[in-house]
């Protein structure tokens, strides 16, 4: 799989966010996404899942036959979209069957997260770096070429970033791409970086209403 990004530009709320963007991530390939916040890193991410129209610019994909973009890629946001009532193993076993590869098995997920003694509390009990765990565990049931990982180290302690670096290396070297965006290495330093400028502050009296965005 290929993904081609040209000129990519985005507005919310009528104000520009950011324009011009234009990157290619291939097969094996990693990119950093960086910038301040508020730069448009989170945002670039969801338009990058589908989630969000460009304002401009295209976004679209190689070599993955009749399948659509969205059906390619796996994204890991702040928010960790987890089933509180459920065991860690239920929401593994939820996504897999959902999305995922039905051979694929919830515990060896939590396994290689180093979660196994999780597996069947409700994730409501768990702490917030373990939650962060049973998300990305379940980049493994739902095995996608594409991950867009936001902020993935968030909350993770230094031996879970290790874990989690480990992931992503395996992942690439099976010819999966990874797109994170983050405010700290990830493991990725060989990965190219996409550094995002915020636009400038708007300048018209007609755009105060949204420059209150920039107090
Ligand atoms: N739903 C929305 N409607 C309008 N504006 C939004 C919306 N979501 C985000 N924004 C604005 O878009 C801009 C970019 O936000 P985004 O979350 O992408 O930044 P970020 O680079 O990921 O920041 P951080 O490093 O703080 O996570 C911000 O100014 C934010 O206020």
């Amino acid at each position: 799989m290929r993904l081609i990004v040209e000129n990519l530009a985005c507005r919310r709320s009528g104000r520009r966010i950011f324009s011009g963007l234009s990157f290619t991530v291939g097969r094996g390939e990693g990119l950093m996404v960086t910038g301040r916040n508020g730069a448009g890193k989170s945002t670039l991410l969801t338009m990058l899942a589908g989630r969000l129209k460009p304002d401009g610019g295209s976004i679209r994909a190689e070599g993955i036959g009749e399948a659509s973009l969205p059906e390619c890629l796996h994204v890991i946001g702040h928010r960790d979209g987890l089933k509180s009532a459920l065991t860690a193993e239920e929401n593994l076993g939820f996504a897999r069957d959902l999305l995922g590869n039905p051979a694929a098995h919830p515990k060896a997920a939590l396994e290689a997260l180093g979660l196994p003694h999780v597996a069947r509390l409700p994730v409501g009990y768990l702490s917030a770096g373990q939650r962060r765990r049973v998300a990305l565990a379940r980049l493994l049931v739902c095995r996608r070429p594409l991950w867009l990982l936001d902020e993935p180290t968030a909350a993770l302690d230094l031996a879970s970033q290790g874990v989690l670096a480990g992931l992503m290396k395996h992942h690439r070297s099976e010819g999966g791409l990874v797109i994170a965006a983050t405010h700290q290495a990830l493991g990725l330093e060989d990965a190219r970086e996409l550094r995002i400028e915020p636009s400038p502050p708007p300048s018209r009296p007609d755009e105060a209403l949204q420059a209150e965005e920039w107090l």
